[in-house]
Protein backbone atom coordinates (compact mmCIF):
# COMPACT_ATOMS: atom_id res chain seq x y z
CA UNK A 1 0.00 0.00 0.00
CA UNK A 2 1.33 3.58 -0.65
CA UNK A 3 2.81 5.47 1.84
CA UNK A 4 0.49 8.25 2.25
CA UNK A 5 -1.79 6.07 3.14
CA UNK A 6 -0.58 4.08 5.57
CA UNK A 7 0.83 7.68 7.10
CA UNK A 8 -1.09 8.46 10.37
CA UNK A 9 -2.55 11.72 9.59
CA UNK A 10 -3.80 14.58 11.03
CA UNK A 11 -7.18 16.51 9.88
CA UNK A 12 -7.84 19.67 11.02
CA UNK A 13 -10.12 21.42 8.80
CA UNK A 14 -12.94 19.26 7.62
CA UNK A 15 -17.09 20.39 6.69
CA UNK A 16 -19.40 17.69 7.81
CA UNK A 17 -21.59 18.24 5.00
CA UNK A 18 -18.70 18.15 2.53
CA UNK A 19 -17.54 15.47 3.43
CA UNK A 20 -19.86 13.14 1.86
CA UNK A 21 -18.62 10.20 -0.72
CA UNK A 22 -20.53 9.19 -3.79
CA UNK A 23 -21.66 6.51 -1.99
CA UNK A 24 -22.71 8.16 1.66
CA UNK A 25 -25.07 10.39 -0.56
CA UNK A 26 -26.05 7.14 -2.88
CA UNK A 27 -26.77 5.46 0.96
CA UNK A 28 -28.38 8.52 2.19
CA UNK A 29 -30.75 8.83 -0.69
CA UNK A 30 -32.12 5.60 -0.80
CA UNK A 31 -32.69 6.12 3.13
CA UNK A 32 -34.67 9.37 2.79
CA UNK A 33 -35.63 8.30 -0.98
CA UNK A 34 -36.17 4.31 -1.36
CA UNK A 35 -34.53 2.25 -3.64
CA UNK A 36 -35.86 3.44 -7.05
CA UNK A 37 -34.19 6.36 -8.73
CA UNK A 38 -37.18 8.59 -9.77
CA UNK A 39 -37.55 9.74 -13.05
CA UNK A 40 -37.11 13.20 -12.87
CA UNK A 41 -34.36 12.97 -10.64
CA UNK A 42 -31.93 15.35 -11.99
CA UNK A 43 -28.84 13.93 -14.11
CA UNK A 44 -26.31 15.26 -11.62
CA UNK A 45 -27.79 12.76 -9.11
CA UNK A 46 -27.85 10.35 -11.70
CA UNK A 47 -24.01 11.15 -12.43
CA UNK A 48 -23.00 10.78 -8.47
CA UNK A 49 -24.77 7.62 -8.59
CA UNK A 50 -22.88 6.30 -11.28
CA UNK A 51 -19.82 7.72 -10.49
CA UNK A 52 -19.59 9.91 -13.49
CA UNK A 53 -16.92 12.71 -13.23
CA UNK A 54 -18.55 15.92 -12.42
CA UNK A 55 -18.10 19.73 -13.15
CA UNK A 56 -17.19 22.30 -10.00
CA UNK A 57 -21.07 23.44 -10.49
CA UNK A 58 -22.67 20.00 -10.33
CA UNK A 59 -19.81 19.19 -6.97
CA UNK A 60 -21.23 22.30 -5.67
CA UNK A 61 -24.38 21.05 -5.89
CA UNK A 62 -23.12 18.20 -3.73
CA UNK A 63 -23.87 20.70 -0.92
CA UNK A 64 -27.66 20.58 -1.59
CA UNK A 65 -28.11 17.28 -1.35
CA UNK A 66 -25.71 16.70 1.57
CA UNK A 67 -28.25 19.24 3.50
CA UNK A 68 -31.53 17.91 1.96
CA UNK A 69 -30.81 14.39 2.99
CA UNK A 70 -29.31 15.17 5.98
CA UNK A 71 -32.23 17.00 7.83
CA UNK A 72 -33.25 14.25 9.92
CA UNK A 73 -31.59 12.12 12.83
CA UNK A 74 -31.34 9.12 11.43
CA UNK A 75 -29.84 10.57 8.39
CA UNK A 76 -27.34 12.56 10.43
CA UNK A 77 -26.11 10.27 12.47
CA UNK A 78 -25.49 8.00 9.61
CA UNK A 79 -23.87 10.77 8.05
CA UNK A 80 -21.31 11.44 10.75
CA UNK A 81 -20.38 7.88 10.85
CA UNK A 82 -19.57 7.34 7.38
CA UNK A 83 -17.11 10.50 7.37
CA UNK A 84 -15.35 9.29 10.62
CA UNK A 85 -15.29 5.66 8.63
CA UNK A 86 -14.10 7.27 5.90
CA UNK A 87 -10.95 9.03 7.58
CA UNK A 88 -10.18 6.61 9.46
CA UNK A 89 -10.42 4.17 6.17
CA UNK A 90 -7.62 6.69 5.33
CA UNK A 91 -5.60 5.96 7.90
CA UNK A 92 -6.43 9.64 9.58
CA UNK A 93 -6.00 9.41 13.46
CA UNK A 94 -7.18 12.18 14.18
CA UNK A 95 -10.17 14.18 12.97
CA UNK A 96 -11.72 17.71 13.82
CA UNK A 97 -15.27 18.27 11.92
CA UNK A 98 -17.14 21.69 11.65
CA UNK A 99 -20.63 21.72 10.81
CA UNK A 100 -23.45 24.29 11.62
CA UNK A 101 -26.23 22.95 13.35
CA UNK A 102 -29.43 23.46 11.60
CA UNK A 103 -32.93 23.66 12.31
CA UNK A 104 -35.12 21.35 9.87
CA UNK A 105 -38.70 20.51 9.64
CA UNK A 106 -37.83 17.27 11.62
CA UNK A 107 -35.52 18.48 14.07
CA UNK A 108 -33.50 21.08 16.20
CA UNK A 109 -30.63 22.54 15.71
CA UNK A 110 -30.49 21.21 19.73
CA UNK A 111 -31.53 17.93 18.50
CA UNK A 112 -28.90 18.48 15.48
CA UNK A 113 -25.67 19.16 17.73
CA UNK A 114 -26.71 16.28 19.94
CA UNK A 115 -27.06 13.51 16.78
CA UNK A 116 -23.73 14.41 15.74
CA UNK A 117 -21.97 14.73 19.45
CA UNK A 118 -23.67 11.67 20.33
CA UNK A 119 -22.02 9.23 17.05
CA UNK A 120 -18.54 11.08 17.98
CA UNK A 121 -18.98 10.14 21.38
CA UNK A 122 -19.40 6.23 20.37
CA UNK A 123 -16.78 6.77 17.71
CA UNK A 124 -14.43 7.21 20.55
CA UNK A 125 -16.10 4.24 22.77
CA UNK A 126 -15.90 2.15 19.54
CA UNK A 127 -11.93 2.62 19.91
CA UNK A 128 -11.76 3.02 15.91
CA UNK A 129 -8.15 4.08 16.31
CA UNK A 130 -9.62 8.20 15.56
CA UNK A 131 -9.90 10.62 17.87
CA UNK A 132 -12.67 12.59 16.72
CA UNK A 133 -13.60 16.48 18.03
CA UNK A 134 -16.16 18.88 16.92
CA UNK A 135 -15.78 22.78 15.99
CA UNK A 136 -19.78 23.82 15.74
CA UNK A 137 -19.58 26.66 12.76
CA UNK A 138 -21.04 29.80 12.81
CA UNK A 139 -22.63 29.97 8.66
CA UNK A 140 -22.04 33.53 7.85
CA UNK A 141 -24.70 33.46 5.67
CA UNK A 142 -27.22 32.78 8.50
CA UNK A 143 -26.43 36.24 10.19
CA UNK A 144 -25.73 36.85 13.44
CA UNK A 145 -28.83 35.94 15.24
CA UNK A 146 -27.94 32.61 14.30
CA UNK A 147 -24.59 33.03 15.35
CA UNK A 148 -25.60 33.65 18.95
CA UNK A 149 -27.56 30.72 19.08
CA UNK A 150 -25.64 28.50 17.90
CA UNK A 151 -22.54 29.65 20.30
CA UNK A 152 -25.10 29.58 23.22
CA UNK A 153 -25.92 25.81 22.59
CA UNK A 154 -22.47 24.73 22.07
CA UNK A 155 -21.94 26.12 25.49
CA UNK A 156 -24.65 24.49 26.99
CA UNK A 157 -24.15 21.55 25.58
CA UNK A 158 -20.37 21.42 26.47
CA UNK A 159 -20.81 20.02 29.53
CA UNK A 160 -22.70 16.76 28.74
CA UNK A 161 -19.92 16.09 25.99
CA UNK A 162 -16.99 17.10 27.89
CA UNK A 163 -13.78 17.42 25.80
CA UNK A 164 -15.68 17.10 21.97
CA UNK A 165 -16.49 20.39 21.38
CA UNK A 166 -13.37 22.21 21.33
CA UNK A 167 -13.53 25.46 19.14
CA UNK A 168 -15.59 27.82 16.80
CA UNK A 169 -15.46 28.17 13.36
CA UNK A 170 -16.64 31.05 10.91
CA UNK A 171 -17.29 29.78 7.88
CA UNK A 172 -20.29 29.96 4.70
CA UNK A 173 -20.39 32.12 1.94
CA UNK A 174 -18.68 35.60 3.58
CA UNK A 175 -19.89 38.50 0.93
CA UNK A 176 -22.95 40.65 1.94
CA UNK A 177 -21.68 40.02 5.65
CA UNK A 178 -19.85 41.98 7.94
CA UNK A 179 -17.91 39.99 10.12
CA UNK A 180 -17.42 42.61 13.25
CA UNK A 181 -20.85 41.57 13.35
CA UNK A 182 -19.94 38.26 14.74
CA UNK A 183 -17.78 39.43 17.26
CA UNK A 184 -19.88 39.31 20.35
CA UNK A 185 -20.76 35.77 19.35
CA UNK A 186 -17.43 34.54 18.63
CA UNK A 187 -15.96 36.58 21.71
CA UNK A 188 -18.33 34.61 23.97
CA UNK A 189 -17.44 31.50 22.41
CA UNK A 190 -13.90 32.23 23.43
CA UNK A 191 -14.63 33.72 26.78
CA UNK A 192 -16.26 29.89 27.52
CA UNK A 193 -12.93 27.90 26.24
CA UNK A 194 -13.66 27.50 22.46
CA UNK A 195 -10.58 28.14 20.36
CA UNK A 196 -11.01 29.55 16.83
CA UNK A 197 -10.14 28.37 14.03
CA UNK A 198 -11.98 30.88 11.60
CA UNK A 199 -12.08 30.85 7.48
CA UNK A 200 -9.58 33.88 7.54
CA UNK A 201 -8.40 35.72 4.17
CA UNK A 202 -10.61 33.28 1.75
CA UNK A 203 -10.85 36.69 -0.24
CA UNK A 204 -9.53 39.71 -0.52
CA UNK A 205 -10.31 41.96 2.40
CA UNK A 206 -6.96 43.30 4.52
CA UNK A 207 -9.03 44.87 7.41
CA UNK A 208 -11.37 41.91 7.72
CA UNK A 209 -7.95 39.67 8.46
CA UNK A 210 -6.70 42.18 10.67
CA UNK A 211 -10.17 42.06 12.58
CA UNK A 212 -10.11 38.72 13.29
CA UNK A 213 -6.38 38.95 14.62
CA UNK A 214 -7.51 41.86 16.98
CA UNK A 215 -10.16 39.31 18.07
CA UNK A 216 -7.69 36.45 18.43
CA UNK A 217 -7.41 33.66 15.97
CA UNK A 218 -6.15 30.08 16.67
CA UNK A 219 -6.00 28.88 13.42
CA UNK A 220 -6.20 30.27 9.96
CA UNK A 221 -8.95 28.71 7.76
CA UNK A 222 -7.08 29.08 4.15
CA UNK A 223 -5.66 32.46 4.61
CA UNK A 224 -5.21 32.50 0.65
CA UNK A 225 -5.16 36.64 0.49
CA UNK A 226 -2.72 36.67 3.92
CA UNK A 227 -0.17 39.26 2.71
CA UNK A 228 2.32 42.03 4.07
CA UNK A 229 1.41 43.38 7.73
CA UNK A 230 -1.49 40.61 8.11
CA UNK A 231 1.30 37.93 7.25
CA UNK A 232 3.88 39.23 9.39
CA UNK A 233 1.72 39.54 12.30
CA UNK A 234 0.57 35.75 11.60
CA UNK A 235 4.38 34.73 11.77
CA UNK A 236 5.21 36.76 14.89
CA UNK A 237 2.50 34.89 16.33
CA UNK A 238 2.93 31.40 14.99
CA UNK A 239 -0.43 31.26 13.92
CA UNK A 240 -0.98 27.53 11.70
CA UNK A 241 -2.72 28.35 8.53
CA UNK A 242 -4.86 25.25 7.58
CA UNK A 243 -4.12 24.61 3.70
CA UNK A 244 -6.62 23.04 1.10
CA UNK A 245 -4.86 23.07 -1.87
CA UNK A 246 -7.95 20.95 -4.15
CA UNK A 247 -10.27 23.21 -2.61
CA UNK A 248 -8.95 26.51 -3.33
CA UNK A 249 -7.58 25.28 -7.05
CA UNK A 250 -11.21 23.73 -7.81
CA UNK A 251 -12.67 27.18 -6.42
CA UNK A 252 -10.59 29.00 -8.35
CA UNK A 253 -9.02 31.12 -5.19
CA UNK A 254 -5.59 30.16 -6.60
CA UNK A 255 -4.70 29.75 -9.88
CA UNK A 256 -2.91 26.02 -9.74
CA UNK A 257 -0.97 23.48 -7.29
CA UNK A 258 1.87 25.63 -8.03
CA UNK A 259 0.58 28.92 -7.21
CA UNK A 260 -0.73 27.63 -3.89
CA UNK A 261 -0.04 29.93 -1.13
CA UNK A 262 1.26 27.00 0.95
CA UNK A 263 4.06 27.29 -1.37
CA UNK A 264 4.93 30.38 0.48
CA UNK A 265 4.48 29.29 3.60
CA UNK A 266 6.62 26.30 3.66
CA UNK A 267 9.57 28.51 2.30
CA UNK A 268 8.90 30.96 5.13
CA UNK A 269 8.78 27.85 7.63
CA UNK A 270 6.05 28.87 8.83
CA UNK A 271 3.23 26.16 10.78
CA UNK A 272 0.83 24.89 7.77
CA UNK A 273 -1.37 21.56 7.69
CA UNK A 274 -2.95 20.32 4.79
CA UNK A 275 -6.52 19.47 5.27
CA UNK A 276 -9.24 18.58 2.90
CA UNK A 277 -11.58 21.03 3.47
CA UNK A 278 -14.75 18.66 1.43
CA UNK A 279 -13.25 15.80 0.52
CA UNK A 280 -16.88 15.03 -0.82
CA UNK A 281 -17.45 17.78 -2.86
CA UNK A 282 -14.07 18.38 -4.15
CA UNK A 283 -13.71 14.37 -4.57
CA UNK A 284 -10.24 13.86 -2.59
CA UNK A 285 -8.93 12.24 0.59
CA UNK A 286 -6.34 13.47 2.29
CA UNK A 287 -3.72 11.01 1.97
CA UNK A 288 -4.54 12.67 -1.95
CA UNK A 289 -4.01 15.84 -0.57
CA UNK A 290 -0.31 15.13 0.67
CA UNK A 291 0.04 13.57 -2.11
CA UNK A 292 -0.33 16.00 -3.93
CA UNK A 293 1.41 19.01 -1.63
CA UNK A 294 4.90 16.36 -1.33
CA UNK A 295 5.08 16.24 -5.19
CA UNK A 296 4.17 19.56 -6.31
CA UNK A 297 6.86 21.15 -4.12
CA UNK A 298 9.16 18.27 -3.88
CA UNK A 299 8.95 17.25 -0.50
CA UNK A 300 9.82 14.01 0.81
CA UNK A 301 8.34 11.12 2.96
CA UNK A 302 10.68 12.19 6.18
CA UNK A 303 8.96 16.25 5.59
CA UNK A 304 5.86 14.61 5.23
CA UNK A 305 6.37 12.72 8.57
CA UNK A 306 7.19 15.87 10.16
CA UNK A 307 4.30 18.09 8.69
CA UNK A 308 1.69 15.60 11.04
CA UNK A 309 3.71 15.64 13.82
CA UNK A 310 3.52 19.39 13.74
CA UNK A 311 0.02 19.08 13.26
CA UNK A 312 -0.90 17.36 16.52
CA UNK A 313 0.72 20.52 18.06
CA UNK A 314 -1.56 22.80 16.38
CA UNK A 315 -4.91 20.92 16.88
CA UNK A 316 -6.48 21.14 19.98
CA UNK A 317 -6.32 17.86 21.33
CA UNK A 318 -5.76 17.49 24.87
CA UNK A 319 -1.90 17.23 26.26
CA UNK A 320 -2.97 13.25 27.07
CA UNK A 321 -3.97 12.99 23.43
CA UNK A 322 -1.19 14.43 21.98
CA UNK A 323 1.08 12.32 23.53
CA UNK A 324 -0.47 9.54 22.57
CA UNK A 325 -0.60 10.47 18.51
CA UNK A 326 3.33 11.55 18.73
CA UNK A 327 3.67 8.08 20.58
CA UNK A 328 1.35 6.52 17.30
CA UNK A 329 3.37 8.88 14.34
CA UNK A 330 6.80 7.94 16.09
CA UNK A 331 5.78 4.34 15.57
CA UNK A 332 5.51 4.83 12.00
CA UNK A 333 8.74 6.28 11.53
CA UNK A 334 10.33 3.95 13.46
CA UNK A 335 8.72 1.65 11.46
CA UNK A 336 9.76 3.28 7.80
CA UNK A 337 13.17 3.82 8.91
CA UNK A 338 13.84 0.48 9.25
CA UNK A 339 12.56 -0.30 6.04
CA UNK A 340 15.21 2.15 4.51
C1 LIG B 1 -14.88 25.75 -0.15
N1 LIG B 1 -14.59 26.60 0.96
C2 LIG B 1 -15.50 26.92 1.94
N2 LIG B 1 -15.54 28.22 2.36
C3 LIG B 1 -16.46 28.61 3.27
N3 LIG B 1 -17.35 27.78 3.82
C4 LIG B 1 -17.35 26.50 3.43
C5 LIG B 1 -16.42 26.01 2.49
N4 LIG B 1 -16.64 24.70 2.32
C6 LIG B 1 -17.69 24.38 3.14
N5 LIG B 1 -18.11 25.47 3.80
C7 LIG B 1 -19.25 25.57 4.76
O1 LIG B 1 -19.55 24.26 5.23
C8 LIG B 1 -20.91 23.93 4.92
C9 LIG B 1 -21.05 22.44 4.69
O2 LIG B 1 -20.85 21.74 5.88
P1 LIG B 1 -21.91 21.71 7.12
O3 LIG B 1 -23.29 21.81 6.52
O4 LIG B 1 -21.60 22.88 8.00
O5 LIG B 1 -21.67 20.40 7.78
C10 LIG B 1 -21.24 24.78 3.72
O6 LIG B 1 -22.63 24.96 3.57
C11 LIG B 1 -20.50 26.09 4.07
O7 LIG B 1 -21.23 26.83 5.03
ZN1 LIG C 1 -13.55 25.31 4.94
Amino acid sequence: MDFYHLLPKIELHAHLNGSLSNSTLAELRELKYGKEVPSGTDDCFYKILNGESLTLEECFKKFQYAHDLTDRREALARATERVIEEFAKDSVIYLELRTTPKCTAQMTKREYLTTVLDVIRKSSENQRGIVVKLLPSIDRSKGVQEAMENVNLAIELSSSFPGLMVAFDLSGNPFGTTFSDFVPALQRAREHGFRLALHCGEFEDEQEVKEMFALGVDRIGHGTFIEGENLAFAQEHKIPFECCLTSNVKCKTVPSYEDHHVAKLLKLKHPVCVCTDDFGVFETSLSQELKICASTFSLTNTDMVEMQRNAIEYSFASEQEKKELRAKIEQFSETLSKEL
